[in-house]
């Protein structure tokens, strides 16, 4: 577990102070995947950087597995920070070192012998997908590739936990979710707990766990990531999940597709922490010979299952239609009988 308590970062200079982290206190479990989300200059990257103190924290204090980060001195600190991973933005990678040179380096200082090194790495390049490109440089590399060789070197050492900085936010969509399905891959093979900041809100619809929201360097929302999708509260939240759902008015409205059935039920299906929609659907047609059409629907894959909603008719017999939503309301789907015939 990881106990953030009352951290704060104040920026002074000659002439003026500027709070960027401002008494933020945090539970973070172990092997979750926590995401804090907030816009520029919210304090997102002067936070994760407090955590293994390559920011320097004002006040407060940094717990992690028991140990108190911000007492350690500089050699101790030194030593702990080989269990705490972490990949940038910009990837950070030396330039004039090959791939597995790159993955080597921080074993290199870590006194590893040559040979095991050789051994851990070859682990590490299978790991994280880049066998075949062991001798390659990093210019030779294409931005996914690039991030490959991030989080193989933030692992080299075998880290309880992984801080991850707009590690996605240099990428495209496409390569995005590459990194993204290797993150929640390597949290659940290695039960690392991954940390990661981000302005992106499908980022944390992914594969987040849990997110909490900054904003002025405090944390203003937080909760498991279905929770704060379908109840966010401020509004800093909700313009986040309209990232990610669209705007209510973004959907066409409800009278508009309602008008065009012309025979049936139609019923609004809403999806929390649901695995199996499409399944669901079809399970009901085929179990109570109804017709089931999709009219409009918005639905999104968490960590936890599916969030959203599903405007569908259904066609049948009277009994037979009040027989399979009696069978829907019985699975954690919520069933609205919109209209009926
Ligand atoms: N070294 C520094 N000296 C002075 N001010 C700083 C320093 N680093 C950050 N700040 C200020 O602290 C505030 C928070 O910055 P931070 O980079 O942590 O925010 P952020 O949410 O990560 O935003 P971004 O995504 O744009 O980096 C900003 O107002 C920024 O200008």
């Amino acid at each position: 577990m990881i106990v953030i308590d009352q951290l704060s970062k104040i920026f002074k200079t000659a002439s003026s102070e500027l709070v960027a982290v401002d008494q933020l206190s945090l539970s973070i479990e172990k092997g979750e995947i926590f995401g804090v989300i907030g816009y520029s200059g919210a304090g997102k990257s002067t936070f994760i950087r407090l955590i293994n103190r390559l920011e320097e924290p004002t006040s407060g204090r940094v717990e992690i597995e028991g140990e108190l980060i911000t007492g350690l001195s500089k050699n101790a600190l030194r030593v702990k920070r080989q269990n705490i991973g972490m990949i940038f933005q910009h990837f950070n990678l030396l330039w004039s070192r090959t791939v597995s040179e790159n993955i080597a380096f921080p074993l290199e200082i870590a006194g590893v012998s040559k040979e095991e090194i050789e051994k851990r790495v070859q682990e590490l390049v299978d790991l994280v997908g880049l066998s075949g490109k062991e001798t390659s440089y990093p210019s030779q590399l294409s931005g996914g590739q690039k991030q490959r060789v991030g989080i193989a070197r933030a692992l080299a050492n075998r880290p309880k936990v992984l801080l991850c900085d707009e590690a996605t936010s240099a990428l495209d969509p496409e390569t995005t979710d590459s990194i993204l399905a290797l993150l929640v891959d390597i949290n659940k093979q290695l039960g690392l707990t991954i940390i990661l900041i981000t302005h992106e809100m499908h980022v944390i619809q992914k594969i987040c766990h849990n997110v909490a929201v900054m904003e002025a360097g405090r944390i203003v929302e937080q909760g498991s990531v279905l929770d704060v999708f379908s109840h966010p509260k401020k509004n800093v939240t909700k313009k986040f999940v309209e990232q990610v759902m669209g705007k209510p008015d973004d959907e066409v409205a409800e009278d508009s597709f309602i008008a065009t059935v012309a025979e049936g039920h139609v019923l609004k299906l809403q999806f929390i922490k649901e695995n199996t929609n499409q399944a669901l659907i079809s399970e009901v047609a085929k179990k109570f010979k109804v017709d089931v059409n999709i009219l409009q629907g918005n639905i999104k894959r968490t960590q936890e299952g599916a969030y959203g909603s599903l405007y569908v008719q259904m066609v049948g017999e009277e009994v037979t239609v009040q027989e399979a939503i009696q069978y829907i309301e019985q699975t954690s789907v919520e069933v609205e009988v919109i209209t009926h015939d």
